[in-house]
């Protein structure tokens, strides 16, 4: 759980802030991936052992989500949605031997769900991640509570090498192996999550 949230806008109608506005515009035109200018920011602040539960952003943003990271480099995790896997190897249950053309589609959805597999993204000092479309709709994110953070399943974990972020566990530390990749969270971070808020009711309180 972060140690500090701040979101724009917020219950005091406080706007998205000008110097967030020309960060937000920034990635709003590099990105060309939102469908208008980002109208919602959540800034959170992380110590070395707070991370996020898994969770996913929710229908009420466009699925679209651009993450700055600041501060300590982090791991994110992103692991497909249970009701994803739970759906996955329910065919061939069936006692009937003919299928019928909605099995038939869960059939395939199945088999194309069996390609959602977990992975992690390590999260450099003032990176940008963006994430979108299935990653949104069928994953989970989340980062977990820890300081030090196995990242050797990491998608970009050889790019990062050379950054010297990441480092060979000792063994002695709980739950990863003497040869581990990981890394130390040795500062708090900083990350605004920059978002667009579909429906933006302009009256929140009706008197
Ligand atoms: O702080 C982060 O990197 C993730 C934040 C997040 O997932 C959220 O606010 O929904
Ligand atoms: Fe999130």
């Amino acid at each position: 759980m972060a140690s500090l949230s701040i979101s724009f806008p917020n219950l005091s109608l406080e706007k998205v802030p000008p110097w967030l506005t020309r960060i937000t515009e920034r990635i709003n035109e590099k990105s060309g991936l939102f469908p208008s200018s980002i109208n919602h920011v959540l800034i959170n602040e992380y110590l070395p052992n707070q991370g996020i539960m898994p969770h996913q952003d929710g229908p009420a943003y466009y699925p679209v989500v651009a993450i700055l990271s600041l501060g300590s480099t982090v791991v994110i995790d992103f692991t497909p949605h249970p009701n994803l896997s739970s759906r996955v190897g329910t065919h061939g249950n069936s006692v009937d031997d003919k299928i019928s053309d909605q099995e038939a589609a869960v059939m395939n959805s199945c088999e194309r769900l069996e390609n959602f597999h977990p992975f992690s993204i390590i999260l450099m000092p003032c990176s940008l991640l963006i994430f979108k479309d299935m990653v949104y709709s069928e994953y989970l994110h989340g980062i977990k509570d820890s300081e030090v953070q196995g990242c050797d399943e990491a998608v970009n974990v050889t790019n990062v090498q050379n950054h010297g972020v990441v480092q060979h566990s000792s063994g002695s530390m709980k739950a990863l192996d003497s040869d581990d990749t990981v890394i130390f969270r040795d500062n708090t971070r900083v990350s605004l999550t920059c978002r667009v808020v579909t429906k933006v009711h302009k009256s929140i309180f009706k008197f």
